[in-house]
């Protein structure tokens, strides 16, 4: 602990920040002094983390790469796995292939099954799983990790004279609906950009609202007046994270500065104005409806803005043109692009503020928008709503980069921009960069992580692998872009004089858009002008109208008609021979929160399933798709988009255990102790595989073995069900529905986990249940025979029963959260399954041999 600790004030409010970084450009206060303390613990975290990874020297030399007779200034550098652990791992898929392959031929050679057809299809199954196995493995044989240099980025960008040459940034946030999407989510999210440490003049932000309501419009305003204290209050005291509830949910944070009672004071003051804020917002519908009701006594039913006038969105009584997907677009600038050279604050007492006399006061253009709907157009959801403002802003700032998050995300450490600027800049790769992605995480998640919503596997493991191939995919949220990329123009392949040609027609008429694509990425030193002319030309591009006929959608912004819209967009990128990064920090850049009830995160594994399966039957399908494709990367796509495929097999497999309530015996296999002895090893060397993919993805066997279950229960349920849904696609074209994902709304405020024990039954989990009581119901039986033959069993009858037993006990073992589910609140207390499942066995056992004395009795 710091020699400074902190006074306790309502719980304790923690201790000077040491351990600051550079904070460029945004305040003007004396930076925190970072000296020794941190650089001490900098090597501490150094040594820890290099156990798995080592440097790839990239220094690199010749002429080439000089710049100005200087070596480049390299942004980021990379790491791979050591010898030590990869050689092994490696050595051990390829030991696990040769046992898949002879897995194979041995099974081919022994075509002996008591019911052949059933050997044919298992036969097929274990070909599938082999193939899938490889083609989810094969890309994952050699990682990197990119770490970039925020001190490099800071020594090119940062001109010393308080000027500086950081590339514009526009922030994208979308929001559906205040209802489904917690209004308070979303300000945070807000304020978190708003208060990023980037230069206030280059950063834009953007608020899609997809419902154009006016609770939301009004909040952002409310938010954005905040935001003049809370700003400049990360600022002064370099707190973090930015987003204000989950900072004040942290009793002891650190701050920078000296002054322990002006921070109590000040953050004190802080705090109340934001439970301030939280409560206007919570009044808004109430204060809206009133404002309304007191005009409306002389006009219509309309719904007032605070100026009296008709807001031109979505009503409180709906009516045509002012109801959902129905009403005009809108948009509104909240806060002005600021000028470019700082702007202090007054000092304490003035104006009812903290003292701000040495903080640049400074806010990031905020701006609110929001398409214009009608009901005889497909407005293609989030795609629809990010390509409008990919359009609205090249009018408004025209970013060379462009960030986006989910309205439940929010910026968790205020460096990300910085982290993800570094890649996109760097002398060797930036210019052929389309994204950088950063890991999802998120903060509801119940300790357990029950049903896998941390999904660590995925975002470590499979991420930082391909990263050491073309990069990572495009995963919808916490990722930056650039700006031509989305334009699908001047891709590394098709650069040059005739690289960037516009095909007429294909970005849509509007002039002003067409004229900012001229240098795209050029940044506007000032918006156009909000007169009459510049609102008509916003709302052209904003119309239903604007992209029919053009290339939106398809060779343009984000890709339409399927239900994952990343996946595919970020996808285009890597055909057209971009390549992405992917960056993880700590604290981590950024959070969001994450569906824990069962049901929900079924329906949207179905929907990324679904989304993965149009895109295979797609033109986009990676294994046709040209382009350039690094090839291992074309095997990630390929993996990425069939395996649902796999479940199809999976729940035949799970049923096989019906076979134990026919009488006499039924091997699928024979000789069967030497099949299963075979599957048992195959699928123990992916364990053992797993052991090495835990330590270089920096993961823990929990999160392991969570994927591996939550992957059962979807193979069983949500996967076959995205199948079904795309043969319904082929055969009718008609494409999967994307639903919002919930964003925890449980009443019971008492229990922050209250949503993972509500349970209701749906039919994609009639599968996953069958399967979990034919396996049960198969011990029960087991141990009815052993009543039944009572010492009559043979050994070798024995062991095959075991044998049998180890499978139904291991399909328990992966289904146990699915079990837990279904307990509903008596899920809290897990031990009442160990009680309730033996008792089944018994239950079904000695039913099992009452109906066979039953029936003996009867026939005799
Ligand atoms: O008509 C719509 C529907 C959704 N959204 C927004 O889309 C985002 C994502 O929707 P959500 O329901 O939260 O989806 P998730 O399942 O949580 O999202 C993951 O999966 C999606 C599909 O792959 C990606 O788009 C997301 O970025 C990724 O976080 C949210 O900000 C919504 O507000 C809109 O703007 N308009
Ligand atoms: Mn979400």
């Amino acid at each position: 602990m710091s020699p400074v600790t902190a006074v306790d004030n309502a719980g304790k409010l923690g201790e000077p920040l040491l351990l600051a970084n550079g904070n460029g450009g945004t305040a003007v206060h004396d930076q925190p002094k970072a000296g020794a303390m941190a650089k001490a613990n900098g090597l501490k975290k150094k040594k820890k983390k290099n156990k798995y990874w080592v440097d790839i020297d990239q220094q690199p030399a010749g002429d080439e790469d000089l710049e100005d007779g200087q070596p480049l200034l390299l942004l980021f550098r990379n790491k791979k796995v050591k010898r030590r652990i990869l050689y092994p791992y490696r050595m051990l898929i390829f030991a696990r292939l040769i046992a898949v392959i002879l897995f194979f031929i041995w099974r081919l050679k022994n075509n002996n099954s008591d019911i052949i057809w059933l050997w044919a299809m298992s036969v097929a199954g274990d070909i599938w799983f082999g193939f899938s196995w490889l083609l989810n493995q094969l890309p994952k044989v050699s990682p990197v990790k990119s770490i970039p240099d925020l001190d490099a980025l800071k020594q090119k960008c940062d001109m010393g004279d308080g000027t500086s040459s950081f590339p514009g940034i526009d922030v994208f946030v979308t929001t559906a609906n205040p209802v489904d999407e917690p209004i308070l989510y979303t300000m945070n999210c807000i304020l978190s950009i708003l208060a990023v440490d980037y230069p206030v003049d280059k950063n834009s932000c953007y608020l899609s609202d997809d419902a154009g309501a006016l609770v939301t419009y009004e909040a952002l305003v409310e938010t954005a007046k905040f935001a003049t204290l809370w700003v400049p209050f990360c600022r002064k005291y370099c707190v973090e994270p930015r987003a204000p509830e989950s900072y004040f949910e942290v009793k002891a944070t650190p701050y920078a500065g000296s002054s322990v009672e002006d921070f109590i004071i000040d953050h004190r003051y802080v705090h109340r104005k934001y439970e301030e804020l939280k409560m206007t917002i919570e009044m808004l519908p109430e204060t809206i409806h009133e404002r309304s009701n007191a005009y409306n006594i002389m006009h219509m039913n309309a719904t007032l803005m605070e100026d009296g006038t008709q807001w031109p969105g979505t009503w409180i009584d709906p009516t045509e043109n002012h109801k959902k997907g129905h009403h005009a677009s809108i948009v509104q600038i909240v806060v002005n692009k600021p000028s470019h050279t700082p702007h202090l604050g007054l000092p304490v007492g003035a104006n009812d503020t903290l003292d701000f006399s040495t903080i640049d006061v400074r806010l990031p253009m905020l701006v609110y928008v929001s398409r214009e709907k009608h009901p005889s157009y497909d407005h293609q959801k989030k795609a629809g709503a990010m390509n409008t403002q990919l359009r609205v802003s090249a009018l408004l700032s025209n970013a060379p980069f462009i960030i986006n998050f989910d309205c439940d995300h929010y910026i968790n450490n205020s460096q990300s921009f910085r982290a993800a600027v570094c890649f996109m800049l760097d002398p060797r790769e930036g210019e052929n960069t389309a994204f950088v992605q950063f890991p999802q995480r998120f903060d509801n998640v119940d300790p357990t992580d029950r049903y896998c919503n941390h999904n660590r596997v995925f975002f470590d493991g499979t991420m930082l692998a391909l990263n050491g191939l073309q990069g990572p995919s495009y995963l919808g949220t916490g990722c930056m872009f650039r700006r031509i990329a989305l334009y699908g123009i001047d891709s590394p392949r098709w650069r040059g004089p005739d690289g960037g040609t516009i095909r007429a027609n294909i970005f849509g008429n509007s002039k002003s858009f067409l004229h900012s694509m001229v240098s795209p990425g050029q940044e506007k030193e000032m918006p156009i002008k909000l007169n009459e002319i510049g609102i008509f030309e916003l709302a052209d591009v904003m119309s239903c109208a604007y992209e029919v006929c053009t290339g939106w959608g398809k060779d343009v912004g984000w890709i339409y008609n399927i239900a994952t819209e990343d996946i595919a967009t970020g996808f285009r990128a890597h055909r057209q021979g971009w390549c992405s990064k992917f960056c993880t920090i700590k604290p981590d850049a950024f959070r969001g929160t994450a569906p824990i009830n069962l049901i929900e995160r079924l329906l949207q594994i179905m929907r990324w399933s679904g989304g993965s399966l149009e895109l295979f039957f797609s033109h986009n399908n990676p294994l046709l798709a040209r382009g350039w494709l690094h090839p291992m990367q074309r095997v990630a796509y390929l993996n990425m988009t069939i395996y649902p495929i796999t479940s199809l097999f999976i729940v035949v497999y799970g049923l096989c255990p019906l076979m134990w309530l026919l009488p006499g015996e039924f091997y699928i296999q024979r000789p069967f102790t030497r099949y299963v002895l075979y599957v048992i090893m195959i699928i123990l060397m992916v364990h053992i595989i797993g052991v090495f993919e835990i330590k270089w993805a920096g993961i823990t066997w929990m999160d392991w073995w969570r994927n591996e279950q939550f992957f059962m229960i979807g193979a069983t349920s949500a996967y076959p069900n995205a199948v079904l849904y795309m043969l319904v696609k082929l055969v009718t074209g008609k494409g999967i529905q994307f639903r919002i994902t919930s964003k925890q709304t449980s009443a019971d405020t008492n229990d922050k986990f209250a949503d993972l024990y509500v349970f209701r039954w749906v039919p994609i989990l009639i599968p996953t249940t069958l399967i979990f009581v034919v396996n049960v119901g198969a011990i029960g039986v087991a141990l009815g025979k052993v009543i039944i033959l009572n010492g009559a069993w043979t050994t070798v009858q024995m062991r095959h029963a075991i044998l049998g037993l180890v499978f139904n006990i291991w399909v328990m073992a992966l289904l146990y959260p699915f079990a837990l589910a279904m307990l509903g609140k008596r899920g809290k207390r897990p031990i009442i399954l160990f009680i309730v499942l033996p008792l089944s066995f018994v239950v079904v056992g000695v039913s099992y041999g009452a109906v066979h004395y039953f029936l003996i009795y009867f026939t005799l």
